[in-house]
């Protein structure tokens, strides 16, 4: 893998077989992320955005081509945010929290300490001894987020992790992940979205996906500074770039 790259995709194509028939779901796609880099992958539904990035956290493997991850202890280096927050409601949030470091064996101490320390940036501490089933939808996946973090993993891997959110707690989260992300020393995110505005606001760089099977229509800069305010979204220039990304993605939704 060439150094500075978190992620190299060549060619990379995934099919899956059923009983009836073959479903060619993704490819061939070439991308390269670079360590540090916050990529936003948007495009119509079935084109393969979670298939591309489980295949990035090893849960799927490629039908074809050559993926490359980088990896700790011969995994990948990466976690994964779901859309359904996908914590254990029989564990505490502080249990949830230190679930990664529980399993990869990091003293209790230790794991106690860093899962805190998680949940005071992601406004989790007054809670840390509630079950998962008194908690609102935001505060679950804040709890999601805490425990993909805890452990400390190069790659954040995000699954359209606000869509289960109402839109105005959508837009705190997505306030709160830019404020992580920017304080946290910039780790590499690859984060599916439905929201073009999410992925403006959020992104390096976007990646336009095309109609099943997914293949790269664009890879787009996102023009804005860093570090980012929430305040972005009310510009003129904000306004115009959530416009253009949507030009190039009309016509692939339409056909959709
Ligand atoms: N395990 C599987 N077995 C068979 N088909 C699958 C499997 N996983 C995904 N698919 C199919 O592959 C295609 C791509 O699915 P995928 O979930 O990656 O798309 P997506 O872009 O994330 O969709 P959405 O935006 O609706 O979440 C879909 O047609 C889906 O039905």
């Amino acid at each position: 893998m060439r150094s500075g790259n978190a992620v190299e995709a060549r060619a990379v194509e995934r099919v899956f077989h059923s009983r009836k028939r073959d479903i060619h779901a993704l490819g061939p796609v070439d991308l390269d992320v670079r360590d540090g880099e916050f990529v936003c992958v948007v495009g119509p539904s079935g084109c393969g955005k979670s298939t591309l990035l489980r295949m990035i956290a090893g849960l799927v493997t490629p039908s074809a081509g050559e993926l490359r991850v980088r990896v700790k202890d011969g995994r990948p280096d990466a976690a994964m945010v779901f859309q359904d927050y996908s914590i254990f409601p029989w564990k505490t949030v502080l249990a949830n929290i230190r679930l990664g470091l529980d399993l990869a064996k990091v003293e209790r101490r230790e794991a106690d300490r860093l899962a805190r320390s998680w949940a005071a940036k992601t406004g989790l501490s007054d809670f840390l001894d509630a079950y998962p089933a008194s908690l609102s939808g935001g505060m679950r996946q804040r709890v999601a987020i805490a425990r993909a973090l805890a452990p400390n993993p190069q790659i954040l891997l995000m699954d359209e992790p606000f869509a289960a959110l109402d839109a105005q707690l959508r837009q705190v989260l997505q306030d709160e992940l830019l404020e992580v992300w920017q304080a946290d020393g910039r780790r590499t995110v690859v984060l599916v979205t439905h929201s073009l505005e999410e992925a403006a606001l959020l992104g390096d760089r976007i990646l336009v996906m095309s109609n099943r099977p997914g293949r790269l229509l664009a890879d787009q800069e996102v023009p804005f500074e860093r570090p980012r305010r929430p305040e972005l979204r009310a510009t003129p220039e904000f306004v115009a770039f959530r416009e253009q990304l949507w030009h190039l993605l009309r016509d692939e939704v339409r056909s959709a």
